[in-house]
């Protein structure tokens, strides 16, 4: 399941409400564990790569999911919305729930929530054989193997489910999930199979909590999250695509393991700097990967990725050792909140790790192009001076633009001919330099680098609703592999 990748450091509201459209079909009895579920199943290995260079439609399409040749009339470009995270909806669900009595239907989904989470794993297991084994159709629209697929599935289902009191937060968010999950070919239809699964999964391993009421309560829980699901797709379809197919134009190695992947779009993709999307390659289907943007959206409609190959990642892999210019991968819709704030004047504090500079980059552009002059300073850290890839990109960016500072920071050793360069922790380097209360903050990179930023930003004064950043909880889920 998609969950959305940027946070800021702050957190929403939320309400009180449910909904029960009726639809689902609840179980009358706890379902048997079927026999074929009494030896845990083995994930398969991956399939064999396919070259879809050109490809038709992946065999996953839903019937009723529109294919979008090249010369296909466009829909309409739709700016996109910044959209809450698991993290930020997490944290305002907590503080919400601690604030605001739970209705009897919270309580009884807490507690199954409370008994299955030590057992998470198996409950996580048994739920994706039940699914595979009552509907083995379904299968097809997984990825292989489910180790990434496993976690987050059923974490975003389970998460949305406890928090369904909270009526603002939830739909927001839920409604990224289900317009992201059109690029599976999720149909309406599918919702019912899946509820049941779960309720399944959860009566099987909740046994002590585990009752009529409950299981009433995870009904209207279910039907309410999946209604709004099914809504968002639907109003999505309206205005685009499912999917984008991106021919690869260019191919830059910058180091062994980087490379600058150069795709165009087979229609116009809206987005904006700062932001990212899902990558599927031809060699993993139905393995989605995050990218960010590294530049700002561009005349010629172009997107740029900065990949870097990581070990065990399989797209980060394919993207940087295999994809070649006349290959055609597959774009999700771009999502994240880490973009300008342009109704401000504040300076922009920028920090970007590794790869993580891609989208610092695309935010310099942006500025850029709007033609205020706002201080914009980036402090750009690698492990060393040898990784700082990009470095001679942003140099030339700062000698175009004098309100741009670029100071290149290395973890060891020395930055070699740059007389600006800091050896050293890149939190430290920001708190080196300043006064920064008058500057927003954006961080991008590694998770460690998130988390002890954040810490850093904070405590050179610059407040929590000033500080953007790629959520650390998808960042660890899915690896930016
Ligand atoms: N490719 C992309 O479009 C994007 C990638 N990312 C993420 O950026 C990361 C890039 O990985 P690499 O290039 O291998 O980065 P890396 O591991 O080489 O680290 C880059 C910088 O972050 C610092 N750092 C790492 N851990 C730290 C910690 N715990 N505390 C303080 N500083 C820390 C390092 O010292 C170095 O300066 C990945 O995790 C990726 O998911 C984030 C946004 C976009």
């Amino acid at each position: 399941m998609d969950a959305p990748t940027t946070a800021t450091a702050d957190s929403g509201s939320s309400d009180d409400s449910s909904g029960d459209w009726g639809w689902f079909t609840p179980l009358k009895n706890s379902p048997e564990e079927p026999r074929e579920l009494r030896e845990p199943q083995k994930p398969q290995g991956p399939r064999e790569p396919q070259d879809h260079r050109r490809q038709q439609p992946p065999s996953h399409t839903s019937p009723t999911s529109p294919t979008y040749p090249i010369d296909h009339p466009a829909p309409a470009p739709r700016p996109p919305a910044p959209e809450p995270t698991l993290d930020s909806f997490t944290a305002a669900v907590s503080s919400a729930t601690e604030a605001t009595p739970a209705s009897p239907d919270a309580i009884l989904i807490r507690r199954t929530m409370a008994e299955i989470e030590p057992v998470a794993d198996k409950v996580t297991s048994y739920f994706y054989a039940l699914l595979f084994l009552r509907h083995p159709d379904l299968r097809v629209m997984f990825p292989a193997a489910m180790d990434v697929q496993r976690d987050r599935l059923f974490k975003a289902l389970v998460t949305a489910a406890k928090h369904v009191d909270d009526a603002d937060i939830l739909t927001e968010y839920l409604s990224h999930l289900g317009r992201g999950h059109r690029k599976y070919g999720t149909l309406a239809g599918h919702y019912p199979a899946v509820g049941e699964c779960l309720l399944g999964a959860l009566s099987r391993h909740a046994t002590s909590s585990w009752s009529a009421e409950t299981e009433a309560a995870w009904v209207r829980a279910y039907t309410a999250v999946s209604q709004i699901m099914i809504d968002a797709a639907a109003e999505d379809e309206a205005v685009a695509p499912a999917w984008w197919q991106a021919e690869v134009v260019a191919h830059e190695l910058r180091t062994p393991e980087i490379a600058v992947v150069t795709v165009r779009p087979d229609q116009p993709y809206p987005f904006l700097a700062g932001q990212y999307t899902t990558v599927e390659t031809p060699w993993w289907p139905r393995v989605w990967r995050h990218y960010s943007f590294a530049t700002a959206p561009r005349a010629d409609g172009l997107l740029s990725f900065h990949v870097k190959a990581v070990p065990a990642g399989w797209v980060s892999n394919a993207l940087v050792r295999r994809a070649r210019p006349g290959d055609v991968i597959r774009l999700g819709a771009p999502g994240g909140s880490m973009t300008v704030d342009h109704t401000t004047r504040n300076g922009l504090l920028c920090v970007g790790g590794g790869t993580g500079i891609a989208p610092i980059k695309a935010l310099v552009e942006d500025v850029a192009e709007r033609g205020i002059r706002r201080p914009v300073e980036v402090f750009y850290g690698a492990r060393s001076d040898y990784d700082l890839y990009d470095i001679d990109t942003m140099l030339r960016l700062e000698q175009v633009h004098p309100w741009l500072s670029v100071r290149p920071v290395v973890a060891t050793g020395a930055v070699r001919g740059r007389p600006n360069g800091v050896s050293g922790q890149l939190p430290d380097a920001v708190r080196r330099y300043g006064p920064w209360r008058e500057y927003d903050a954006y961080l991008s990179g590694p998770p460690g680098l998130i988390r002890s930023g954040v810490d850093a930003l904070l405590g050179v004064g610059i407040p929590s609703d000033r500080i953007r950043h790629d959520s650390v909880e998808e960042l660890v889920t899915t690896g930016y592999r």
